[in-house]
């Protein structure tokens, strides 16, 4: 993983409060809304106010992911266009987030229309789950999004705290991201001031494999953050794990053993991986806040 995607807020494309508000939050990334988020008639405007967000605002080391609309809706060419003069004109993006990416196919036309900014994929259709492999391996994308309540909607369940009916997409989808070397990011926690439910969830989605969460309110932020970030007993792990390692294989051994279990040569891989994490974490400006 090259930069943490711990924390993904969702912000409003049409909030200027919040897109103000959003310069001094500990998020690892912002995606900048379009979609959802944003009602019919406010739609054109918020494309307008994005556009000189992103040239004017400096987000620091967060991230920059504005989801389009469809291209199926009246507004979703317009929305790339629109993205792409912005960034002629030196707006940062770092990336499109196309919703329900149902076939690779999907992202063609948004590829050619913002030719300098990265592609991410809203997964949340059940063809987009059983088609996560082929979209995945898109060579301009670079990161799938899971869409909770729209698969939940499709599939039509019931949300229960297991997630239960989801557990197969979500599964997919972390073998493609991770078949493709591509980032992932679970869906959002609606009920936003419940912090032990988020907790959970994100405990569940880390333990899966998932590299972060979207959020839909600042006050989420901390939780994800947290427990998407190595702890300190995993950074101590790591480094024994590492120096025993290195002191078995020094004296012609291939195998060493931490706190009674072994450690090979892959375990020090993914033991490498949990101190980069940890690094790039701390690296980011807002870390030393402790959030
Ligand atoms: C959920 C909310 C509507 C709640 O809004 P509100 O009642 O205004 O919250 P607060 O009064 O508690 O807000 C306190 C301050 O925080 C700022 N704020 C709130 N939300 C955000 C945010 N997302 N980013 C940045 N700042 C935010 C407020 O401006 C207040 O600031 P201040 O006035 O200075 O005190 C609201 O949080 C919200 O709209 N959230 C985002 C909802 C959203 O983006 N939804 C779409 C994405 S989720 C989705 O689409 C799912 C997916 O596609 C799927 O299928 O699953
Ligand atoms: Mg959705």
């Amino acid at each position: 993983m090259t930069r943490p995607c711990r924390s993904v807020l969702y912000i409003p494309g049409s909030k200027d409060r919040a897109l103000d508000k959003a310069r001094g939050l500990p998020a690892d990334a912002i995606i900048f809304d379009l979609e959802d988020a944003v009602a019919p008639e406010e739609k054109p405007a918020a494309r307008a106010l994005l556009a000189r967000v992103l040239a004017d605002y400096d987000f620091g080391p967060r991230m920059r992911i504005v989801r389009i609309n469809g291209f199926d809706t009246e507004w979703g060419r317009a929305d790339a266009e629109a993205m792409n003069t912005a960034i002629a004109g030196g707006a940062r993006i770092d990336a499109i987030l196309v919703p329900k990416v149902n076939h690779a196919a999907d992202l063609g036309a948004v590829a050619d229309l913002v030719p300098g900014a990265d592609l991410w994929a809203m997964m949340e259709t059940a063809a987009g789950m059983l088609n996560a492999a082929g979209i995945a391996a898109h060579p301009r994308l670079k990161g799938m999004v899971m869409g909770t309540n729209d698969l939940a909607k499709e599939l039509g369940s019931r949300f229960r705290p297991d997630r239960l009916a989801l557990v197969t997409g979500l599964g997919l989808c972390v073998l493609a991201a991770k078949a493709a070397g591509k980032v992932i990011v679970d869906g959002v926690f609606n009920a936003f001031k419940d912090d032990e439910g988020l907790r959970a969830e994100c405990e569940q989605g880390r333990d899966m494999g998932f590299d972060g969460k979207t959020l839909i309110h600042p006050a989420q932020l901390a939780i994800a953050n947290q427990v998407f970030a190595p702890s300190e007993a995993e950074i101590d792990l790591a480094r024994r794990q590492i120096e025993a390692f290195s002191a078995a294989k020094a004296a012609g051994q291939g195998v060493a053993v931490v706190d009674g279990r072994i450690v090979e040569n892959l375990h020090v891989v993914t033991a490498e991986a949990t101190l980069a994490k940890a690094e790039a974490i701390a690296a980011l400006e807002f870390a030393s806040d402790g959030v």
